[in-house]
Formats: structure tokens, C-alpha cells, sequence
């Protein structure tokens, strides 16, 4: 017996005298897929031929090197940090990752510019995700789907409308639905005396862009609220309010972005509030550092907060999980592979805990015994449960998975 699964069986026994069952929570953890974002490997730069800078207020900083250059080597790298990562993944692809010989208009992206992430997706058994890219642009500058200029607004209408194409064929091809995420940055730097004529024209261009019934089989429409970008500090057309009343009244789902908030608001809490309105939620995992910064995903309060709603909620089918960072200034696979096993361990760490003792306390209204319990839940060895996860998925033990990382730095990514 190795030494995990010694540690794991003592483990098994202390969760079983408060009647969690570890087993049960290790085939919970291993339904609950975890997007992973594409734009982790490249600093969200894509693939279109003739691209520009990254634009839109959004900011990859550092300059570590060894970043994907093409589709291919991006592909190698997701395989590269998906061999660490325990479980059931997806992946988050961008509009703006396409593949073609020549330059394509967004507004002219074809299924067939995905193949090889479809055959690649297919190879792995993987679903996907899919995004209009709204940014990087030379129409994007001023506005996209809220620009007072018809013309332009047609063009990012017709990217959405193209995007939602390629998402239902992910799902066709996948057998799993595509879960497709507007994020518009469109805004203002300073105060704007029209604020109504441009929310206006988003749901306009929103219901035009949804206006075709696609089986939510093969699709799923979200739309992501933001706070504040750099360069559009005062005013963002699609806030939380904008985007939460519009998933509510259209059907759609609602993207929450945990750094797209006032610093001290919390996604986690938001959850319960709005699921009795929308069927979906998508959820962009991140770390914000001051600001939306994208931080890696740690294993903190705010990632356990959101881990719990979804476990004690029983959210499974009806919240996805994606993750939303991108730091330049780390080994890009690395940061990949400690977000995604920390969102991870947060929900394998909520599968473990005794919920239904503890909602019978609160109930009871015994808040004594309710965080004497929470408090105590910390300090189980949940890790030797996790350890046992990733041993029985092959993927490394503890800290082990750096040193592989490590050995593709040295042969594949300083090569670059
Ligand atoms: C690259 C993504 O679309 C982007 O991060 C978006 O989801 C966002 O959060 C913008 O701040
Ligand atoms: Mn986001």
C-alpha cells in the first residue's frame, strides 16, 4: 500500500465519524468539469493574422518567457499543464484563436477555422467553451456593440451572431453544450451625460445577436458584467445590474467575474441571489489584486466561498466553472496548473464538509455549535483525500507536478 493510500484510509476514517463520505465525494468532484481559459497560455494575444496589441482595459503584465506562439504550441502546452490536473476538464477558447492560413474578419469566423481545437478537444475528451472577442480590434477603440455608429455596431453584431455559430458546433461536435460568454469592454474614461442611449443600443444588438433559437443541447448564451476597465473608469455600459435584469428577462445566463466587482463584494455571495432568476450561471474564477489584476486562483476564502455555494447548493448542472487570470510574469503552464488544482481543492474541500449537520444546526438556530463545526472542518485532512484524487488520476502528487513543469521549460518552452 503506497503511502498515500495509508494516509487516505486514516483520513477515511475521521471523515466518517461526521458522516462525510469520501468516496462519494471524489465521484461528486470527478462530474464537476473546470474550464480552462486558453488565454492563460499566450496573455490573452490569439492567433489572428496581423493582430494587434491587447486592448479593451484589460492587462497581461510581466514578460516570462517561453509564451505560445502559435495554436500548435498552445495546444502542447494545455496538454503539458492537463496531464497535472486531476479530473474532468474543458477548455475556454477565444474567438481571436483561430486557425487560417489568412486573414479573417471577425465578422466572418466559420466553424472550420476551429477544427483542429475540435479534433484536438475530441482527442482529449474535452469540452469546449467558446467567446466572441470584442477587443484587440481596430472597431473595437471607441465601442463595439454599443457604438452610436450603425456600421459599426453591424460588425460586432455580426462577429456575435458568427461566434454563436462555432459554439453550437462545439456542441454538436462535443455532445456537450458550449457555454458562449459576451464580454463587451465599452465604456467611458469620464463622466458621460448619456449613460441610458448606450444600454439602450446593448439590448438591442444583445437581442439581435440571440434572435436565433439555438438547442441548448449544443449552446449556451452568458453575458459578463464589469465594473471598471483601465481607460474606462467611470462608466461601463454592461454592469452587473445591466447584465443580471437582461440574463433574467432573456433566458440567458449571467457570467460572474470574481475581479469584476468593488473589492469588498464577493461572487460567492451573489450566487444564491440571482440562481432563483436565471437557469445558468457561468462563473469566471480570478483573483483580484487591488484592482482586476487576474491574478492565479489561490486557495483562499474568497475560492472556498464559491466552491461552498456550489456544493451546499447542489449548483451542479445548473453554475459553470470557468477561470479567468492571466499573469505574464510566472511560467504561464504553472499558473495554469496551481488556478485550476486550487478551484479544485476548494470544491473537493466543500464536498467534505457534513452540510446537512450543519444546516440542521442553523435550523435549530445552535450558531454556537454551527462555527464551533465550520471552525473545526478546517483542520481535517482533506489533503490526504485530495492526494488520494490525484494518485488515482495519474497526475502528480503534492508538489511533484512543478518538476515536470520544470523539465518542459527546459526542453520545450526556453527553446521558444
Ligand atoms: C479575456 C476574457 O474575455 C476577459 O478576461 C473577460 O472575461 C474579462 O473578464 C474582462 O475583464
Ligand atoms: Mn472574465
Amino acid at each position: 500500500m503506497s503511502n498515500v493510500q495509508q494516509t487516505y484510509q486514516l483520513a477515511q476514517q475521521q471523515f466518517a465519524d461526521i458522516g462525510v463520505d469520501t468516496e462519494t465525494a471524489l465521484n461528486l468532484l470527478d462530474k464537476l468539469p473546470i474550464s480552462m481559459h486558453c488565454w492563460q497560455g499566450d496573455d490573452v494575444g490569439g492567433f489572428e493574422k496581423g493582430a494587434g496589441s491587447l486592448t479593451g482595459g484589460i492587462q497581461a503584465t510581466g514578460n516570462y518567457p517561453g509564451k505560445a506562439r502559435t495554436a500548435v504550441e498552445l495546444r502542447a502546452d494545455l496538454d503539458k499543464a492537463m496531464s497535472l490536473i486531476p479530473g474532468k476538464k474543458r477548455l475556454n477558447l477565444h474567438a481571436s484563436y483561430l486557425e487560417s492560413e489568412h486573414k479573417v474578419e471577425r465578422n466572418e469566423i466559420k466553424p472550420e477555422h476551429f477544427a483542429n481545437w475540435v479534433d484536438w478537444a475530441k482527442q482529449n475528451q474535452l469540452g469546449l467553451d467558446f467567446n466572441p472577442t470584442y477587443f484587440s480590434h481596430p472597431l473595437s477603440e471607441e465601442a463595439t456593440l454599443t457604438h452610436a455608429n450603425k456600421e459599426i455596431r453591424d460588425f460586432w453584431i455580426e462577429h456575435g451572431k458568427a461566434c454563436r455559430k462555432i459554439s453550437k458546433y462545439f456542441g454538436k461536435e462535443l455532445g456537450t453544450a458550449s457555454v458562449m460568454n459576451i464580454w463587451i469592454p465599452d465604456g467611458s474614461k469620464d463622466l458621460v451625460v448619456d449613460k441610458f442611449a448606450p444600454r439602450q443600443r446593448l439590448v438591442e444588438s444583445l437581442d439581435a445577436i440571440i434572435s436565433e433559437k439555438i438547442d441548448p443541447q449544443y449552446h449556451i448564451d452568458a453575458v459578463e458584467s464589469k465594473l471598471f476597465g483601465i481607460g474606462v473608469e467611470s462608466y461601463t455600459v454592461g454592469s452587473n445590474e445591466f447584465y443580471a435584469t437582461y440574463a433574467a428577462t432573456r433566458g440567458t445566463a449571467l457570467c460572474l467575474d470574481a475581479g469584476h466587482f468593488h473589492p469588498t463584494e464577493s461572487i460567492a455571495d451573489k450566487i444564491s441571489a440571482v440562481m432563483p432568476f436565471i437557469q445558468h450561471l457561468l462563473l469566471h474564477v480570478s483573483r483580484p489584486v487591488r484592482w482586476d489584476s487576474d491574478h492565479v486562483v489561490l486557495l483562499d476564502d474568497e475560492t472556498q466561498a464559491i466552491a461552498n455555494e456550489i456544493i451546499r447548493n447542489q449548483l451542479f448542472d445548473r453554475v459553470h466553472i470557468g477561470l479567468d487570470f492571466f499573469d505574464a510574469s510566472i511560467n504561464r503552464i504553472a499558473a495554469w496548473v496551481i488556478g485550476t488544482r486550487n478551484m479544485q481543492k476548494a470544491l473537493l474541500k466543500a464536498l467534505l464538509e457534513p452540510t446537512a449537520q450543519l444546516r440542521q444546526l442553523e435550523n435549530a438556530r445552535d450558531f454556537t455549535a454551527r462555527l464551533a463545526l465550520l471552525e473545526e472542518q478546517k483542520s481535517l485532512p482533506w489533503q490526504a483525500v485530495w492526494d488520494m484524487y490525484c494518485e488515482r488520476h495519474n497526475v502528480p502528487v503534492g508538489r511533484r507536478w512543478l518538476d515536470d513543469v520544470r523539465g518542459y521549460e527546459k526542453t520545450v518552452l526556453s527553446q521558444r
